[in-house]
């Protein structure tokens, strides 16, 4: 089957501006992923651009193998990018009844699609009435009326507040959890941590990791004390190139895996450099986000 995302080389300028550069990014049936990234790193034009709602300067986007403007683009694609329009005065019901009417869908998805967004008790009060949270999760469920296999949404949780964002996380496990392929964006990391399978982190328009959470979190540093540091680096960096060895508060921090300590210890050694403390460092997720996101480490293998 083809993968529901298939993104390759996608660049968008306007004007000056690089918005998106040179993207590459794959999201496998069934999965979570997690698109995450700073504000205006790019997410929204890559999603737009997904669902050719604006043309890319170069690159290819696919659905499902389906470019934009080819037959079936969209046919199994839910998304909701934009907050969507809802009229005020009528039910979260019929709301949605109009949409699936507009859509072609047929009512009969919408209890539905109510149910699954935890939205039945309320379906009959008035839009207006409802609370952020829930006007999100009855977003979501106008995306679901067509029983889509992807699910498209462009920052959930913006806006919400912690117990929204629960039942929104919850949602969208939920949905997973079904065998909806789901790929949202977010510059939230704990919530991708939390419900993401794969994330894949885009700062500046460029993607600059993938992997899965536990990956990410697993590209661990190897810290080490010694004397001189200068020439520690020197010999750090002749092993392992300039992006993965850094200086931080006095020691070297070494962006290579844990078994690679024995070989640092002995060519520090050999270079006549005292090594008082070898060790790895515990990366916190949002450390790694802030080093990928910075221009700082980039992508550490
Ligand atoms: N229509 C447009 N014309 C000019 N510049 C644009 C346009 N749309 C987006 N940009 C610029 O492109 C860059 C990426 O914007 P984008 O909205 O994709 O980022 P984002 O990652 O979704 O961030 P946010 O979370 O803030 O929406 C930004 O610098 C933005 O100002």
């Amino acid at each position: 089957m083809k993968p529901p995302v298939q993104i390759e080389g996608l660049s968008k300028r306007y004007g000056g501006l690089t918005a998106v550069q040179d993207l590459d990014l794959t999201v496998r049936a069934g999965e979570v992923y997690g698109f995450l990234g700073p504000n205006g790193a790019g997410k929204t034009t890559t999603l737009r651009m997904l669902l050719g709602l604006i043309r890319p300067t170069s690159g290819q986007v696919r659905v499902f193998g389906a470019r934009p403007g080819e037959p079936g683009h969209l046919r199994s694609v839910g998304a909701l990018i934009e907050g969507p329009a809802f009229y005020p005065y009528l039910s979260g019901r019929d709301n949605l009844r109009l949409l699936a009417r507009y859509a072609g869908t047929g009512a009969h998805r919408v209890p539905v699609v109510l149910d699954l967004v935890d939205l039945t008790d309320r379906a009959g009060d008035r839009y207006a009435a409802y609370s952020l949270g829930m006007k999100q999760r009855l977003g979501v469920a106008a995306a679901l009326l067509k029983d889509p296999r992807l699910l498209i949404l462009d920052e959930p949780t913006n806006g919400l507040d912690p117990a929204g964002m629960a039942d929104m996380r919850a949602l969208i496990r939920r949905l997973g959890a079904g065998g909806c392929t789901v790929l949202l964006s977010s510059h939230l990391l704990g919530e991708v941590q939390q419900i993401c399978d794969r994330v894949g982190v885009i700062s500046k328009g460029r993607l600059v990791a993938e992997s899965s959470v536990a990956e990410l979190r697993g590209t661990a540093a190897l810290r080490v004390v010694a004397e001189p540091v200068d020439r520690a680096a020197s010999v750090a960096r002749a092993l392992f190139g300039d992006d993965r060895v850094r200086v931080v508060d006095g020691a070297l921090e070494l962006a290579v895996p844990p078994e690679r300590a024995s070989a640092v210890n002995a060519a520090l050694v050999d270079a006549g450099v005292a090594v008082s403390e070898l060790r790895l460092r515990e990366r916190d997720l949002e450390d790694v986000f802030l080093e990928l996101t910075s221009g700082g480490l980039t992508h550490v293998a």
